[in-house]
């Protein structure tokens, strides 16, 4: 950065911090309020306008600080985020009361991902929120969600067909092919189930808007990290604010073209797409173009989570190779050698659904999530005052040794039906819970099913360099603002064969479910 450029982001820097201390000031109406929020363990000493930050910002630190509190401080605690008074919180007694008490979600911290993720479902709040979220739910009914199926499969062989060619190569970062497929993925599901349905859609201009995704999710990532950024006019002076902006354009135009494209042919018979869904409330005046832009803008970026997550899996997968065996066998068992993936075939595939969620469990792509608290409230360890907000720790919770035994291995099985008995239904929490849970949940764990079964029935994955061992995964594991590996989601791939005839021998009786256990999902 040039000494014009540093010292415009001192400057930003400044007027950041002055906005947020005003706006800190009003938050706390009266001493009792500060009084109760001082007497939750915390920091001795907050800077002015940084707040603790110093103490937590660390480059690929940001989580083991994090994590770190909860020794010094235990399971509540507060700090001036900047400005900002955050309680945070990890019992999940405390999760259910401020979790259903609770639906707002902090402008100034969701403000940022919003450019990104656009306004829609995950940032607004409100009335408009839950209008949103009554049109939006059927959506994601099971039956429209069967039709979406055929779709995970055909983008999973074509995903499995671009990584052929890593067959017996090198290791490499797994991420951008799963991020691309998950797009490319809700590009049919969100805009129209058949391709040639929509005119607007040519291949060029669908991998321009692929690309352009792709693009305008790392920006974000560098820009939620370098607070000066967060300021727009200081951002749009920078070559990523100019690259962000040329992304932005191209994926507003380009589902501006999709949606008008729709409206002059409504004649053709509804789809089930987002779209689709979507224009049906527009029919009941409910939604604008803009707000199903928003929509659709929110919809697809968050398919960055299950690209993170699938990464997550191969990563574990390479890692614990009698796991990797196990659901081979599984799916071979379930879905045969090859193809048959259907919605009933899908939900057959109840080790690999445990293998998902005890990846999620581990490493839980939205880390911790924030939640405006409006009046008073007597949590375990003490009052939470209005006017903070509280930040819902889900990856310490889901460490949490108290709450899981062994909470440091990968174990799948902590996920059969028997094993989840009394545990508390908020100790795990990877698409949160209650009215703000994940709209998507159902769709996310359908593809990444179809998507994981369908490679490992192809390849092998094995360990490489910088994810060769659990303790290399957890050093690298930290959060930009999802959780990630920020030197790569790193494996290598070999020819099935290998651990196909393993899995073969692995169908025996052991395999073959317990008709006497019903396996019900535990969350
Ligand atoms: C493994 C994949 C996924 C995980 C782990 C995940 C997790 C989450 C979590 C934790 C939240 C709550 C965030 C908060 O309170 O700030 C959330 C919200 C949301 N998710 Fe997901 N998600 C996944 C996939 C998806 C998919 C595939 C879609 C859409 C097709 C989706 C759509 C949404 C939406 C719209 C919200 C906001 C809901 C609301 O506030 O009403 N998610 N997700």
């Amino acid at each position: 950065m040039g000494p014009a450029l540093s010292c415009l982001a001192a400057v930003a820097v400044f007027l950041l911090l002055v906005r947020f201390a005003a706006f800190a000031a009003r938050r706390f109406a009266g001493r009792r309020r500060r009084a109760a929020f001082n007497a939750l363990p915390g920091f001795g000493v907050s800077l002015p306008l940084v707040g603790d930050l110093p103490h937590l910002v660390a480059p690929g630190r940001l989580l083991a600080n994090g994590l770190a509190m909860f020794a010094r401080f235990g399971p509540t605690w507060r700090l001036w985020l900047g400005p900002l008074p955050v309680v945070v919180l990890s019992r999940p007694e405390d999760y259910e009361v401020v979790m259903g008490k609770f639906i707002g979600k902090p402008r100034h911290l969701y403000g940022t991902v919003e450019t990104f993720f656009g306004t829609g479902l995950a940032t607004l709040n409100g009335s408009v929120w839950r209008g949103h979220r009554k049109h939006l739910t059927p959506a994601f009914h099971f039956r429209i969600l069967e039709q979406y199926v055929g779709v995970f499969e055909r983008k999973a062989v074509a995903l499995a067909d671009r990584l052929q060619a890593r067959v017996n190569g090198d290791g490499f970062n797994v991420f951008p092919p799963f991020a691309f497929a998950t797009n490319d993925t809700i590009f049919e599901t969100a805009f129209g189930l058949d391709e040639s349905a929509n005119r607007a859609v040519d291949p060029e201009r669908r991998q321009a808007f692929v690309n352009a995704m792709e693009d305008a999710f790392l920006v974000m990532q560098t820009r939620v990290l370098k607070p000066w950024l967060l300021l727009d006019w200081v951002f749009n002076l920078t070559d990523d604010g100019r690259r962000f902006k040329e992304a932005d354009r191209m994926i507003d135009e380009f589902a501006g073209r999709v949606i008008l494209d729709k409206k002059q042919h409504r004649d053709r018979a509804a789809g089930n797409s987002f779209l689709d869904l979507m224009m049906k409330a527009d029919d009941d005046q409910v939604l604008s173009d803009a707000e199903i832009r928003g929509e659709l803008r929110t919809f697809i970026s968050v398919q960055q989570t299950s690209a993170t997550i699938m990464s997550f899996v191969m990563v574990m997968l390479a890692l614990h190779p009698q796991v990797q065996q196990r659901v081979v066998a599984e799916a071979v068992e379930e879905l045969g050698a090859e193809g048959g993936v259907s919605f009933s075939s899908l939900t057959g595939l109840k080790f690999l659904e445990r293998v998902l969620k005890e990846t999620m469990r581990l490493y839980p792509v939205l880390p911790v999530f924030a939640r405006d608290v409006t009046e008073d409230v007597v949590l375990t360890d003490g009052t939470v005052p209005a006017g903070c907000c509280v930040a819902v720790a889900a990856v310490y919770t889901h460490r949490d040794p108290a709450l899981w035994e062994h909470a440091g291995r990968f174990d799948p099985d902590r996920f059969l039906p028997e094993r989840c008995a009394g545990r508390h239904p908020y100790s795990y929490l990877p698409f949160s819970a209650g009215p703000r849970n994940c709209i998507g949940q159902k769709y996310a764990m359908l593809q990444m099913k179809a998507v994981l079964a369908t490679l490992l029935r192809r390849f092998e994955v094995a360990p490489a360099k910088g994810c060769a061992t659990m303790a290399e995964v957890e050093a690298q594991t930290d959060v930009n603002i999802f959780l990630t590996l920020p030197k790569g989601f790193n494996i290598r791939l070999l020819p099935v064969q290998s651990v196909y005839d393993d899995a073969v021998i692995m169908l025996s009786p052991p395999m073959k479910r317990n008709p006497r256990v019903r396996e019900e999902p535990c969350q």
